[in-house]
């Protein structure tokens, strides 16, 4: 256990109480499991596979955070990591503002990281944590993208939609997590959100960057994608089974 007194502590805070609608039905996604171990799991190893991580929140779907706890508590992680678990919101502001809210003070760098994105190396982590340690206020790790995007005037149903514009593709990023905040920030951010200038952003960098403040990129990786739908389980346990044959993991 550490000293939760300790100075510059930095935690991850992870979203985890969706129940994965578009993975159909089942169990709350961050429950169903990759190789026989929740997804949850796989992502609260993540986190704690950074030195910097000295605390771990896992925002659990309210009916289960007893299980969830239970889960928890046989998890064998590094001594350096603390782990709570607090019961989440209707939707993934409020379940991370839930999260954020059971930090404690000495915490000055945050990192929120989805559930959903298990996979997410370790250097990836350490690259958000180092450019928030660096100064940087709101950092996000991204990839180019492979696809063309087109803005459209959404539509009824499948009626096919007018395309508004193209935007240029060497401009765009696609954003995973974790996404690394000085705390004040973020909490200022999250503050915010509860107005409605905070409807209808899809990360917490989009609520920093409404408040007026600069966020930064990383590079990410292509294993940290978001488990979402079927297909994605199937990618994330081809991945497991090539760390498996590369290194024994
Ligand atoms: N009320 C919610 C909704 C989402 N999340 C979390 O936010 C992350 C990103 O959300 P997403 O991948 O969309 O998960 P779900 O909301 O579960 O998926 P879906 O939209 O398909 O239902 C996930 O780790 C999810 O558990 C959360 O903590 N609380
Ligand atoms: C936070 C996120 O993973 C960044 O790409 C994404 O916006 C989450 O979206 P979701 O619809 O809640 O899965």
């Amino acid at each position: 256990m550490t000293d939760a007194s300790q100075p510059s502590r930095t935690a991850a805070v992870i979203p985890a109480a969706g129940r994965g609608v578009r993975m159909g039905p089942g169990a709350p996604k961050a429950l169903r499991t990759l190789n026989g171990t929740p997804i949850l799991v796989h992502a609260v190893r993540a986190m704690a596979a950074s030195n910097a991580v000295t605390l771990v929140v896992v925002v659990a779907p309210p009916e289960d955070t007893a299980s969830v706890r239970n889960l928890l508590a046989d998890l064998v992680l590094p001594d350096r990591t603390d782990v709570l678990v607090v019961p989440g919101g209707e939707n993934r502001q409020e379940s991370v503002r839930l999260g954020l809210d059971a930090l404690p003070e000495s915490v000055t760098t945050v990192l929120v990281h989805d559930a959903a994105r298990p996979l997410v190396p370790v250097d990836t982590v350490d690259a958000v944590v180092e450019a928030v340690r660096d100064g940087a206020r709101a950092v996000v790790p991204a990839l180019p993208l492979a696809d063309t995007v087109k803005e459209v005037e959404p539509g009824p149903g499948n009626a096919p939609e007018p395309v508004v514009a193209t935007p240029e593709r060497s401009r765009l990023r696609a954003v995973q997590t974790p996404q690394g905040f000085d705390r004040a920030t973020l909490v200022r951010a999250h503050g915010a959100s509860r107005s409605p200038s905070g409807e209808g952003a899809t990360d917490c960098a989009g609520l920093v960057e409404r408040l007026g403040e600069p966020v930064v990129v990383v590079p990410g990786h292509e294993e940290a994608f978001k488990v979402t739908r079927p297909l994605d389980l199937v990618l994330a346990e081809a991945v497991l089974a090539r760390r498996r044959a590369n290194d024994g993991f």
